[in-house]
């Protein structure tokens, strides 16, 4: 029986084929995996650059190309496009097996044949070319095949490396880019190596690389499998893996073990393989976590998506982890009653007012959440002889034991009235669970780790086990948007030895991710280790257009603005749903739906996860767009005073840590908004930019 494979690649331009086209495509290879002898639905083509290129028939003006090797019964769908075009495609690429990994291969050889001439004169003339530095036999091994190889020798500067992304064969572009980024072979080598086997190759069976090729084709059991691929195209990840994103996925870890990567670097769909993994090994239930509902409820659904069997869905149980928290505490005492963050607020006010303390409520209620509930004190010589790190005041004793009284006094009037906060409901259930010998998990996965507070950490240590694959968590602490900071080691989670990073970002364009990064130039981020943590190396591969920087001197000039951008991305076969608005306040959102509205453009308010299905554009708060991406994003309202509003930012004569750690959060905010864009990014302000912004260039 035929098996079909879908080229990764493809299944990027899929997503951009019109309505009508796309289910053509999934019509004819339905039929095409129904029969016997898919052979008979390929055409041979004359003139191919590669004697294995099949053409078949998707509509009377749509042609595929189909890689069909001499031997076995596998067929790989390399491109879709319009008859010429897809015969011209075929007269110019050629597939390979790279003689390091094992893997197919595809290039355009007429373009690399094309640009020689020209780069062999400049070359000529050239002091030193790109690749002086490294021997041809490293090369060879790298599994660089000879084509490359020639070409790589006439290359003398970088740009023109960049420029050869589009048509030298990807693995082999990786590794020349790892040798002119200053990467020793060796580096490069035991980059690739941690993929492949030290397996000698044969470079002239294509059937047997194809099977090798997870990473780039998808072998598709049967058309419902294949129709499910076309249901979400987007969700590439579901089956792809890039090989060290696997390694992370599939490895052992002696106990507590991290991921961490810049944005868009696949942390999340790590998670969720993860998840997947460990539920298919059986050894009892995982808890998937993260900080959020709308996150739970986007990882809940990535999860339905990717776990097929039913019984391996069932051990995974996604809540978040205040979820967790309240699930537990009620097994034990029933429903909690929650005071509300204002009432707490108010609590706070009524304890300084009352003891006459010479603090505000919001630095008592910091104060009691990063030092007394982070560190467990219970007692006040505990908390007089407490550390304070990061607290940016500094109490003399008598302070201190001032402090303490509120905090007291606080702690106290919570449980005379019998209510309850997230924070203690979190602290009662790990309580609870501390003391239970069965707990209720064997492996706890976390995404967005860096948003999790003390607390919320302890309780998710107690909820497992110490023993080995117990947690497994992955963040990145540039993304922070909240005000918690853990050092795991305090919280008793010890990852040492058991961290990887990711650096390939497969969201974000090139442009937008260098302009994003540099938005956070000069921060000082910490690592949760007590060390800090760099982003150094995050990088995409793919080119696009540059965000583009827009002023505007009144509101309602900038919201105009928006909706033309808005009709300019939809005339261009954006759907609504691929577009997303970010604001930094729910009165701009509203601003920005109202603006919308009367220009009679779908659009909703992001409430909840969404996966682009949707037929309106998304509006929402930064915070809201945490997790998410979109194909067209617009920033609104970046402007002086605004972006980061005063009201976020503690006043530097007040506490100059606390300021500092608020305006970083805020940067982050921005940084993880801007972030959400795939394709194109348009940041815009009215009057005065905002101070994160780059001055005028
Ligand atoms: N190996 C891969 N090949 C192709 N696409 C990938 C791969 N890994 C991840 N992606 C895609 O990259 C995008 C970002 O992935 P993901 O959301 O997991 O990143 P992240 O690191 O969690 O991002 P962030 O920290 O910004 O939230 C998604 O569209 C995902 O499908």
């Amino acid at each position: 029986m035929a098996r079909l494979g879908i080229d990764k690649d493809f299944l990027h331009e899929f997503t951009k084929l019109e309505k009508p086209v796309q289910e053509r495509v999934t019509r004819a290879l339905t039929k095409f995996g129904h029969v016997s002898h898919a052979g008979a639905h390929l055409e041979k083509i004359a003139d191919a650059r590669d004697p294995r290129f099949r053409s078949i028939r998707i509509s009377d003006f749509w042609r595929g190309i189909v890689l069909a090797p001499d031997s076995g019964d596998s067929y790989t769908l390399l491109t879709v496009r319009p008859h010429d075009d897809a015969y011209a495609w075929a007269r110019r690429h050629r597939a390979s097996v790279n003689a390091a990994t094992g893997r197919v291969e595809i290039r355009d050889v007429a373009a690399v044949e094309d640009s020689m001439p020209a780069l062999s004169r400049m070359a000529e003339t050239a002091p030193t070319r790109l690749f002086d530095h490294v021997k041809d036999s490293q090369l060879r091994r790298l599994g660089i095949d000879e084509q490359t190889l020639r070409f790589a020798r006439v290359l003398t500067d970088s740009t023109q490396l960049d420029a050869a992304k589009s048509f030298l064969p990807s693995n082999q572009w990786d590794v020349l880019f790892g040798l002119a980024a200053g990467y020793t072979p060796e580096q490069v080598w035991a980059e690739l190596a941690a993929e492949v086997t030290e397996e000698e190759f044969d470079t002239e069976d294509l059937d047997a690389a194809v099977e090798r090729s997870s990473d780039r084709v998808v072998l598709v059991d049967g058309p419902e499998e294949l129709m499910a691929i076309f249901r979400h195209p987007l969700a590439t990840w579901r089956v792809y893996l890039h090989p060290r994103q696997r390694s992370v996925v599939e490895a052992s870890y002696g106990g507590p073990a991290r991921v961490t990567g810049g944005p868009g670097t696949g942390k999340t769909v790590v998670t969720m393989h993860r998840a997947h993994q460990l539920a298919t090994e059986g050894e009892g239930t995982v808890l998937m976590t993260t900080f959020t509902a709308t996150l739970s409820e986007s990882l809940r659904t990535g999860v339905q998506l990717l776990v097929e069997d039913p019984g391996v869905r069932e051990r995974i149980d996604v809540r978040h982890v205040d979820q967790l928290a309240n699930r537990i505490f009620r097994e034990h005492h029933g429903p909690p009653t929650i005071l509300p963050p204002e009432k707490e607020r108010q609590l706070w006010d009524s304890v300084v007012a009352e003891l006459e303390v010479p603090f505000t409520a919001a630095f008592l209620g910091e104060e009691w959440r990063q030092v007394v509930l982070a560190r467990r004190i219970g007692s006040a010589e505990e908390y007089l002889n407490a550390k304070r790190d990061g607290r940016g005041r500094a109490l003399g004793s008598r302070q201190k034991a001032r402090v303490w009284q509120a905090i007291w006094e606080f702690e106290n009037t919570l449980r005379r009235r019998g209510v309850w906060t997230y924070e203690t409901v979190c602290v009662e259930a790990t309580r609870l669970l501390e003391q239970r010998t069965e707990k209720p998990y064997r492996h706890v996965v976390v995404d967005e780790a860096q948003d999790l507070s003390p607390v919320q950490w302890r309780l998710l240590r107690a909820a497992v086990p110490e023993q080995p694959n117990d947690i497994f968590l992955a963040g990145d602490t540039h993304q922070r948007i909240y005000n918690n900071r853990v050092s795991l080691r305090d919280v008793g989670i010890r990852v040492v030895g058991r961290s990887s990073r990711l650096t390939v970002n497969y969201r974000t364009t090139a442009e937008i991710l260098a302009w994003s990064l540099g938005l956070l130039r000069g921060e000082r981020i910490d690592d949760m280790e007590e060390g800090l943590a760099s982003i150094a190396g995050c990088r995409s591969e793919v080119r696009g257009r540059h965000p583009r920087l827009l002023g505007f001197p009144t509101k309602n000039a900038e919201t105009e603005h928006l909706v033309t951008t808005v009709r300019e991305w939809m005339d261009a076969g954006v759907q609504p749903g691929e577009i997303g608005v970010a604001v930094r306040s729910h009165r701009l959102v509203d601003t920005v739906m109202a603006a919308l509205s009367a220009a009679g453009v779908p659009h909703e308010k992001l409430l909840g996860a969404t996966d682009g299905t949707e037929q309106a554009v998304a509006v929402g708060t930064m915070h809201r767009m945490k997790g998410l991406e979109f194909r067209c994003l617009a920033v609104v309202g970046v402007t002086e005073h605004h972006v980061p509003p005063a009201s976020a930012i503690t006043p530097e004569e007040e506490d100059p840590a606390a300021h500092r750690r608020d305006t970083q959060r805020e940067r982050c905010l921005l940084f993880v908004a801007c972030t959400r864009a795939r394709e194109q990014l348009v940041v815009s302000w009215h009057g005065a930019r905002s101070p994160f912004l780059p001055a005028e260039e």
